[in-house]
């Protein structure tokens, strides 16, 4: 396994479980010897226990050494980043790199697999490229990953369903032998083309950021119109060709797959000649949502933010994960930083992430209601768990004025206005 971030890390590890020999290889020198000592890199429910048992096993092992990892693996998995590169489109030179060590110790009979999320095409590039490196044709296989952060482990182990591109029969079969231990409930094991299973991971995350930039918009419209957004989705959701997932309004979507997927498709499409309407404007209206809290702060507190305390709970880009990258919350807090503001801020897990970033500039409180001590308003951008049932009563006296803009919609309006809150969400009203 080629990588050892959120995807690479647990798919290791996964297959380890199964009772795979698995070698997990990152240029990480510093995480590979954590790993080594039983240091998980990366916050994720359940991870540590597996990685620790199946490392004690002699099941799984980390490295930096190519020659260490690929020379005797049956199956070599690539699942590097393919961040997004400043036109948009997928950067694929790590993924590249990692083809070049493979080329040269790469046994005659393995696959290799790519489960980063790659552009349409890339993996006929790779099996060109293995050929011209090793003059041979070397097995290529798509595996997108479909995995959520903060349910890794479960996502891996129970999947919907698993999908693989290939040219060969027996190179599916190889992988089905893989993956039976996880398909044990019925989820299906789905067979295509290299182009077909690109294309689905890309399709598959957009449509979901589809439904998200969709009730984004509707949610600021029903605000406008006195509606509120959590009965217009029990209005639609009991209709079952609509459904109720993924259509919660917030602060945008972020982490690292959405924002850069949706434009890596976009510039795919573009590279055809066409141009993706839909995708684009789910981009723009994600950027958009991002900026929604603040304007909500100046509506409240006027333009000069300076003099002002704002508290903001949650930093991470989704519960139960210390992921910051595109996180809504640090859109907020750059616009409070610059309009003056002391920012206090509280996560339960990503603070140290943020302080790596940010430094003094922001004020970290140990609990979150240190966050909101003596604050002028608390901003909401997370929905953890433990910032669902506060004492509003002690909230109340910590704050300097009870006021609170919800960014994921934890409390209901009618009930806030009762206890003495300025309450506002995405979308709520209090009528209803
Ligand atoms: N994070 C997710 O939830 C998720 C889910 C599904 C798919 N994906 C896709 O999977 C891929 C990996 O994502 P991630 O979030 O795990 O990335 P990540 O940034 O967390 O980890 C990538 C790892 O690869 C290592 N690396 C980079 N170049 C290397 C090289 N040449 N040799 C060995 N190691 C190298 C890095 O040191 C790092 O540890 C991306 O394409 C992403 O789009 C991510
Ligand atoms: O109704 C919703 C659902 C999600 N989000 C936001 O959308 C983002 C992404 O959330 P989620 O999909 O749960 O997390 P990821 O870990 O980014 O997982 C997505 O991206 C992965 C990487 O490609 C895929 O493997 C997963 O299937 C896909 O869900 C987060 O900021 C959420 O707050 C909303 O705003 N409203």
């Amino acid at each position: 396994m080629i990588g050892t971030g959120y995807v690479g890390l647990v798919t290791g590890t996964c297959f380890a479980e199964s009772g795979n020999q698995v070698t997990c290889l990152d240029i990480d020198e510093e995480k590979v010897a954590g790993l080594n000592d039983g240091v998980i890199p990366i916050y994720e429910p359940g991870l540590t226990e597996l990685v620790k048992r199946n490392h004690a096993a002699g099941r799984l092992k980390f490295t930096t050494h190519p020659d260490g990892a690929i020379p005797d693996a049956k199956c070599v998995f690539i699942g590097v980043g393919t961040p997004q590169g400043d036109d948009g489109r997928a950067n694929l030179s790590a993924l590249f790199g990692c083809v070049e060590t493979i080329a040269s110790r790469i046994k005659e009979d393995a696959i290799v697999v790519i489960k980063s999320t790659v552009p349409v095409g890339t993996n006929r590039k790779v099996a060109a490229k293995l050929k011209e490196l090793t003059g041979r044709d070397v097995d290529v296989a798509s595996n997108p990953e479909f995995l959520k952060e903060g349910a890794a482990v479960d996502d891996f182990t129970k999947p919907d369903r698993v999908v693989v591109g290939t040219v060969r029969d027996e190179v599916t079969e190889v992988l089905h032998e893989l993956y039976r231990p996880f398909l044990r409930t019925e989820r299906p094991f789905l067979s295509m083309g290299w182009e077909s299973a690109e294309m689905t991971k890309y399709v598959a995350n957009c449509l979901l950021a589809t439904k998200i930039s969709f009730i984004n918009e509707m949610a600021n419209l029903c605000e406008r119109v006195g509606a509120d957004v959590n009965s217009v989705r029990r209005g639609i959701g009991h209709d079952q060709r609509i459904g109720f997932s993924f259509l919660f309004p917030g602060v945008g979507y972020g982490g690292s797959c959405f924002p850069k997927d949706v434009r890596a498709l976009m510039a795919v499409a573009e590279d055809t000649g066409m141009t993706s309407r839909i995708l684009a404007a789910v981009d723009e209206v994600n950027d958009a949502q991002k900026t929604v809290l603040f304007e909500k702060v100046k509506a409240q507190l006027g333009e000069k933010l300076s003099g002002k305390t704002i508290g903001v709970w949650g930093l991470a880009f989704k519960p139960r994960t210390d992921d910051i990258r595109e996180a809504p919350a640090l859109v907020l807090i750059d616009s409070l930083l610059k309009a003056g503001a002391t920012v206090q801020v509280h996560d339960p897990v990503a603070e140290a992430n943020v302080k790596a970033i940010y430094g003094d500039k922001l004020i970290y409180g140990e609990h979150h209601y240190d966050a909101a001590r003596d604050a002028d308003l608390l901003c909401i951008c997370t929905e953890w768990n433990e910032f669902r049932n506060p004492d509003f009563d002690y909230l109340k006296h910590a704050m300097a004025a009870p006021v609170i803009l919800d960014g994921r919609n934890l409390f209901d309006p009618a009930e806030m206005a009762e206890r003495g809150f300025t309450y506002e969400g995405i979308g709520l009203s209090a009528n209803g």
